[in-house]
């Protein structure tokens, strides 16, 4: 059993403090030897500016966005950080309050603007933020700075510089599409969102943006609403965080945790409500899973699988056998939102209160689902699951629903094992056996854990004080074999508020999880949330 790790100096406060943005990139002291093959740029999402006008950011989604970069070359590490200059940003900086409602703040009333103007000003409907706070991710050959909204920001991935906010609903049917894209090999980015607002079809719509382009067209140009699911309760969506896709197969897990449209949809801002006032949990309809082929694309109707309630954000990884597709998720047991526990005044808590709030949050869980392909002409009652290296079940019942109970991979009391990682250029959607993921011991981040999906071991890496983030793998060049998937790196960046030099970008050996090197920074760097490696 792990140990119960204790910061009764709370020094995870620091990562939630604001921070300035860089003029030019810095140097970093290096520790240990960067691989001669390890030479790119990580590139991180996050909160950056907690505070406007003296007014506070509720939760930790509102933080302003600000884009790190770690340049890695010839063994020399540089870091950058600029602030995106969305329109919530810029417009907040210009009048010096919160402008634009962000997912747990209101904006803050125009002082300047009589009761009336401001009655109409809200009645124009609520200005969808494009806090692009949450993941950066390429669209053909451009990098996109991302939340959740219909908004995605293009920056600059040298000069971390903001190039264009671009509105996808001018390409798509959708209100909003996951910080979680699904990349094929050849580029093509698939995602989901909800579509509420088009011709009031509320459901779920898996979109497909097809890769760069011969004649350099823009490849949103292109993009499609590929299938529809619908939802469980027509005028209340689930909230979706992220989606798992095979070589044949998209899984849509919709979870009780949803969207009340009345109230999304309404002139909201009137009242002062954020996005966070619109979830409703669903006390009654469990867990559903929903599949849909990928080509041709289509909803499999048939296959009606339910479990208990669970919060889902992050699947780890999705894979067909023998007739079954394996589900692997980072689960939160319940149907209360987890997102409730991440207010930026929880989270600055002593550490005594912190743990105190975490016990009667949702309880995290590593979990695996097996979903049969053939559930015709299947006997009821029985488990209709028959890989032999899973205890997770399948059963039929008479209302034609299949009742799906999973296989723990890993659980831990209040210890998560999140912002999960694979070797995904090699292994996404397909048998694997490592995931990586970053321990969150009572919501904070104090570890980095490497689990074995098939034996359940798992490596931690840990040193006091520290308090790392979401683990990237970098596949060691060359390492292509299966047995090889753990050939690589795991880069984080951590923070360490004592220390002279208060973060670093850590670099471990993927296999044993030993430190080969760290780049030190004399700078704090605020929690990052995700964020990709940038091959030179
Ligand atoms: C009522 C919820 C609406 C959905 C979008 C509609 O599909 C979520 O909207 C936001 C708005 C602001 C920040 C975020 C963050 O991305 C969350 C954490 N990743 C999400």
């Amino acid at each position: 059993m792990t140990s119960q790790i204790n910061h009764p100096a709370a020094g995870y406060r620091k990562i939630f403090d604001s921070v300035e943005e860089l003029n030019e990139a810095i140097p970093a002291e290096v520790i240990g030897t960067i691989p001669s093959w390890l030479g790119g740029s990580v590139l991180r999402m996050g909160p950056g500016l907690f505070e406007v006008g003296g007014e506070p950011l509720n939760h930790l989604f509102d933080g302003q966005a600000l884009i790190h970069k770690f340049d890695l070359k010839d063994g020399g590490v540089t870091y950058h950080r600029r602030f995106l200059r969305s329109d919530a940003y810029v417009r907040a900086m210009t009048e010096n309050r919160v402008v634009i409602t962000e997912f747990g703040t209101a904006a803050f009333p125009d002082p300047c603007k009589n009761v009336f103007s401001r009655f109409f000003t809200y009645f124009k409907g609520i200005e969808v933020t494009d806090n692009c706070s949450v993941n950066i991710y390429t669209i053909g050959e451009d990098f996109y700075a991302v939340t959740e909204s219909n908004y995605i920001t293009k920056v600059d991935p040298d000069s971390l510089e903001t190039l264009k906010k671009v509105d996808l609903c001018k390409y798509l049917s959708v209100n909003g599409v996951t910080a979680h894209p699904h990349t094929d090999t050849d580029g093509t980015v698939y995602n989901i969102g909800n579509c509420f607002g088009k011709n009031m079809s509320l459901a779920y719509n898996i979109v497909k943006i097809p890769p760069a382009q011969k004649d350099k067209s823009e490849p949103l140009e292109k993009s499609k609403v590929l299938v529809q699911l619908p939802s469980s309760e027509r005028l209340k969506p689930s909230y979706i965080h992220s989606f798992g896709m095979t070589d044949n197969y998209f899984v849509f897990v919709e979870q009780p945790v949803k969207i009340n449209l009345f109230k999304f949809l309404s002139a909201w801002a009137f009242t002062g409500a954020t996005y966070m006032d619109c979830f409703e949990s669903n006390y009654s309809m469990g867990t559903w899973f929903h599949l849909a082929t990928k080509d041709p694309p289509d909803y499999l109707n048939s296959h009606r699988f339910r479990t208990s309630a669970f919060n889902i954000f992050h699947h780890i990884n999705t894979y067909e056998d023998q007739g079954f597709i394996v589900v692997d998720l980072c689960t939160w047991k319940g149907h209360e939102f987890v997102y409730n526990y991440l207010y930026l005044a929880n989270l600055r808590q002593e550490w005594e209160e912190v743990k105190k709030a975490a016990v009667n949050a949702p309880q995290p869980e590593v979990r695996r689902y097996v979903l049969p392909l053939d559930v015709h002409r299947v006997e009821q009652g029985k488990n209709l699951v028959s890989l032999s290296y899973t205890t997770a079940t399948a059963v039929l019942h008479p209302d034609g629903t299949v009742w799906l109970e999973p296989e723990v991979l890993f659980s831990g009391p209040r210890l998560a094992f999140e912002f999960p990682q694979i070797n995904y250029s090699q292994r996404s959607g397909k048998k694997y056996s490592f995931a990586y993921g970053l321990g969150l011991n009572h919501f904070i981040p104090d570890r980095i854990v490497k689990l074995n999906v098939q034996s359940k071991e798992t490596l931690t890496w840990q040193e006091d004080e520290c308090y790392p983030s979401e683990p990237m793998f970098v596949a060691k060049p060359g390492a292509t074999e299966e047995e090889e998937e753990d050939e690589g790196v795991l880069l984080s960046v951590v923070v360490k508020p004592g220390a002279q030099r208060p973060a670093f970008l850590l670099i471990l050996d993927a296999v044993d999880l030993k430190e080969i090197a760290r780049a030190e920074v004399d700078a704090i760097v605020p929690v990052t949330l995700h964020g990709m490696y940038r091959h030179p």
